[in-house]
């Protein structure tokens, strides 16, 4: 039996991921477009409100802002649906929670990269970050991206710290050093440090290297086109249509969560 197409709407349709994200939904026969919306307000230019988007939609998938995206999913809890995929990046722990909360009632796909390579890599970064002593190895990711991003570092050099910090078995914030300017002192063992170029327009590189006297080991990842987030985008709206609720992510998704 053919299944009925999953029914999208896409949040923040003007931006660069929106309209991608458009265009993907309309070609793929498994799904159907619900509604396209932007700002509270905006409408025409084929975009409706964002109530009719979603009570149009299984899915909402969302590429916005991180308060933008906060507010969707409290709305959308508050609804009892639809499920949400979203993929803004630069959340402060508020708007966390406050997903996180939403969550409780409406299943939220969130990640800062939906490229599979990248969640493939993450897995590798884990296993190199557990292979490799901090004492003698230091971790340090770097990341550049087009001269329009808002947030630093990129949400996905963010995951990338996080699975350097998991294979240690460390928290993160304890152990990040996101910015260094001055006379900042030797570099202590065990930190993980990052480092951000903005220009031009590209779609996004991140290399995660361990250093230690006489060699070094880089992985990277490197994002020619932003259709494959959409892909992945695609992929997660697919998987989390009709799920019960909860916090995902791609690697839920891929079945390799690393989640205690
Ligand atoms: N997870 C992933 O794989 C990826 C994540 N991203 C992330 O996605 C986000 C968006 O990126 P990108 O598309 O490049 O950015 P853009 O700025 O091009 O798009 C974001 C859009 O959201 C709109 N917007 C702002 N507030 C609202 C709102 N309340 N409701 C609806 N729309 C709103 C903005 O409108 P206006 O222009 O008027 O401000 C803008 O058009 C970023 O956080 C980026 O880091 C990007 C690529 C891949
Ligand atoms: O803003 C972008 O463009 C991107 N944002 C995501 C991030 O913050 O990692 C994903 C991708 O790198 C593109």
């Amino acid at each position: 039996m053919p299944q009925p197409p999953i029914r999208i709407a896409i949040s923040g349709a003007l931006g660069r991921m929106g309209r991608q994200m458009a265009d993907a939904v309309r070609a793929d026969a498994r799904l159907a477009l619900a509604g396209c919306f932007h700002r509270p307000g905006s409408v025409g230019d084929g975009l409706v409100s964002r109530d009719e988007a979603i009570a149009m939609a299984d899915v909402v998938v969302d590429f916005t802002t991180p308060a933008a995206s906060a507010e969707l999913a409290r709305l959308c809890a508050e609804r009892g649906g639809p499920a949400l995929v979203i993929g803004s990046t630069g959340f402060e722990a508020a708007e966390i929670a406050t997903i996180a909360d939403a969550a409780k009632a409406i299943a939220i796909v969130r990640s800062g990269s939906f490229s599979l390579g990248l969640n493939m890599l993450v897995g590798l970064v884990e296993q190199a970050a557990r292979a490799l002593d901090p004492d003698d190895w230091d971790a340090e990711i770097f990341e550049a991206h087009h001269r329009h991003k808002i947030d630093a570092p990129s949400g996905t050099a963010l995951m990338l710290g996080q699975a350097v910090a998991g294979g240690r078995d460390v928290r993160l914030d304890t152990v990040a050093r996101r910015v260094r300017d001055g006379v900042t002192g030797a570099r202590p063992a065990g930190e993980i440090g990052f480092a951000v170029a903005r220009g031009g327009s590209i779609v996004g590189e991140h290399s995660v290297s361990f250093r230690a006297e006489g060699e070094t080991v880089t992985v990277s990842h490197s994002a020619g086109d932003r259709i494959m987030f959409a892909r992945g985008a695609i992929a997660a709206a697919l998987w989390v249509a009709g799920r019960a609720p909860g916090e995902y992510d791609m690697r839920d998704m891929l079945g390799q969560s690393a989640r205690a």
